[in-house]
């Protein structure tokens, strides 16, 4: 599979989870618990990235980075966001270079 599917799959499985029951999966659980619920585990999962870094292991890493990119994505998905939207972003960023945020951005 490659990344494009990757990300869209998995974007449209965390938003089939907005309308399931709670108890039925952990991204249901979570999107249930709301906001804050959310943002909690996006910062516990930074924290251990930054612990992985610390540590110098590089499968760590790899998976603690895996599990923030997910909870990020849950994040997006509480917003009616999608992981598309963020990588628009970032290849919108391509090629500008010094960013200036106020003459980079598209207006309104
Ligand atoms: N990619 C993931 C994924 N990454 C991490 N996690 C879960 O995130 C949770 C929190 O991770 P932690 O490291 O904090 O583990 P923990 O301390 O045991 O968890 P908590 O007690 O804090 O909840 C764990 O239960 C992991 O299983 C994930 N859960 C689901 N997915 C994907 O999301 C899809 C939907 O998942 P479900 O809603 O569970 O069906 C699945 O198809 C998966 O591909």
């Amino acid at each position: 599979m490659d990344v494009d599917l990757l990300i869209k799959t998995l974007g449209d499985t965390l938003e089939a989870r907005r309308e399931a029951a709670p108890e039925s999966s952990y991204v249901a659980s979570l999107l249930n618990k709301g906001e804050d619920a959310i943002l909690k585990k996006v910062i516990e999962e930074a924290g251990e990235v930054l612990m992985a870094s610390k540590d110098g292991d590089k499968l760590p890493l790899v998976r603690e980075v895996a599990d923030l990119w997910f909870h990020s994505m849950v994040l997006l998905t509480w917003h009616g966001l999608r992981a598309e939207d963020v990588l628009a972003e970032l290849k919108r960023r391509e090629g500008i270079s010094g960013i200036d945020e106020k003459n980079a951005r598209p207006q309104g």
